[in-house]
């Protein structure tokens, strides 16, 4: 990194007002496999400086699965769900008192804060994690946020808590976010093989281009590995959230703004709305239309809305106000949106003109398809 990109991380990092610190279960397992409360300790000092530095931190932990092996007599993950995730609600238990007992050294409360994919999703939900994690910082707690794992079904479940950080970031207009894990930084490929070499900086997607993310961890106790990291750190600085992965040995020299792990630079463009960063991220459509070749233009060109005449086919049942995918005829999800009709109206309007629409049904049809503010393209 050249002397410029030290001091921007350095300033992104040290400014930072809200951060969010994301904790993986591979830094917090021992090599037996148990948590690892020297770490817990030692980060709950860190991130409590911070908070006594009048910064406000909100911990995103894993280690629910982790804690809750030993107890139940397990001696490694459990491939299976269902025994994840009672593994799960006997650790994540075990692992608050800890984060509990470690912040009341330093006079801090924590908080619990479990959530799914689905809170994510529904915006009701989402508004309402925003105002709870809100008002947990502005009474001066710790809220510690896990997937809620008893719950999460296959279909819809994170299962790494790389992209939920990332979320939580993005829903709470955090200023930073920190990722540890049990490697220091993003290796250029495996960093366990000899030859790789730390990445830095990483300043868009052209940084990571042959970039080997695939491998795995090596204690096989986290999930996501690189690929959930990098993902997150994408969602993340699309919604302007300055972005630094380390171990959680470097834990405190991050957030002091030492040059260590790799930083990736929030995106220059204005910061997205939160509505159009939940479309993108937290949510997937409930059904689909498909758009002409001037529509797709249109829409992803221009960021126009979508209107009834540019619409070929409509796909699954929703209802207005429900996010829908937005294809090209070749199958190709190109935006998503917020409907403004039901799937069995929309037939009858394909095609037509807004002008006949409303002419012909009444004026409440000159309503667009998607409005452009309910919109993202992907
Ligand atoms: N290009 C890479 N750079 C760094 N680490 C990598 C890379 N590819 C794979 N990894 C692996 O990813 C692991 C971290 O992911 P994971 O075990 O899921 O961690 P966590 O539990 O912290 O989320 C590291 O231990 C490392 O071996
Ligand atoms: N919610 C799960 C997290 C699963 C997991 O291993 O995540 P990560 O370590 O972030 O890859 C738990 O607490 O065990």
């Amino acid at each position: 990194m050249g002397s410029e990109g030290v001091e921007q991380a350095r300033s992104a990092i040290i400014g930072a007002r809200r951060i969010v610190v994301k904790v993986g279960s591979s830094s917090l397992t021992t090599p037996e496999g148990g948590i690892d409360h020297d770490r817990m300790a030692e980060l709950a000092g860190v991130l409590a400086e911070r908070r006594g530095a009048g910064i406000e931190v909100v911990l995103v932990s894993s280690g629910a699965v982790a804690a809750g092996l030993a107890p139940l007599g397990l001696a490694r993950r459990p491939r299976d769900l269902a025994t994840q995730q009672a593994a799960a609600s006997v650790g994540q238990g075990l692992l608050l008192a800890r984060y509990t007992a470690e912040f009341a050294r330093h006079s801090l409360t924590a908080a619990q804060v479990l959530l799914t994919v689905e809170d994510l999703m529904r915006r009701a939900q989402y508004r309402n994690a925003q105002r709870t994690l809100i008002r947990l910082l502005e009474i001066g707690a710790v809220p510690i946020v896990n997937e809620n794992d008893t719950v999460a079904t296959h279909e819809i479940r994170f299962g790494d808590n790389d992209r939920l950080a990332a979320l939580v970031a993005h829903l709470l207009r955090a200023d930073a976010l920190l990722l540890l894990s049990d490697v220091d930084a993003l290796y250029d490929g495996n960093p366990s093989l000899p030859g790789s070499s730390r990445i830095a900086r990483v300043d868009g997607p052209d940084d990571l281009v042959g970039v080997d993310v695939a491998s795995t961890g090596r204690r096989g106790v986290g999930t996501g590995g690189m690929v959930t990291k990098v993902e997150s750190a994408r969602i993340a600085t699309e919604a302007g959230v300055s972005t630094v992965l380390t171990s959680a040995a470097n834990a405190r020299a991050a957030l002091e703004g030492a040059p260590v792990g790799t930083f990736f630079a929030p995106a220059g463009h204005r910061r997205p709305s939160s509505r159009q960063l939940w479309l993108a991220h937290a949510t997937a459509g409930r059904g689909s239309v498909v758009l002409d070749p001037g529509a797709v233009r249109a829409v992803v060109a221009k960021k126009a809305s979508l209107l009834p005449a540019g619409v070929v086919k409509v796909e699954g049942e929703f209802s207005a106000g429900d996010p829908v995918d937005l294809r090209d005829e070749e199958g190709n999800t190109v935006a998503r949106g917020l409907v403004n009709y039901d799937s069995a109206e929309i037939p009858d309007l394909m095609g037509r003109s807004t002008r006949w629409l409303a002419r012909e049904l009444g004026s409440e049809y000159r309503r667009e398809i998607v409005h452009r503010d309910d919109l993202v393209v992907l």
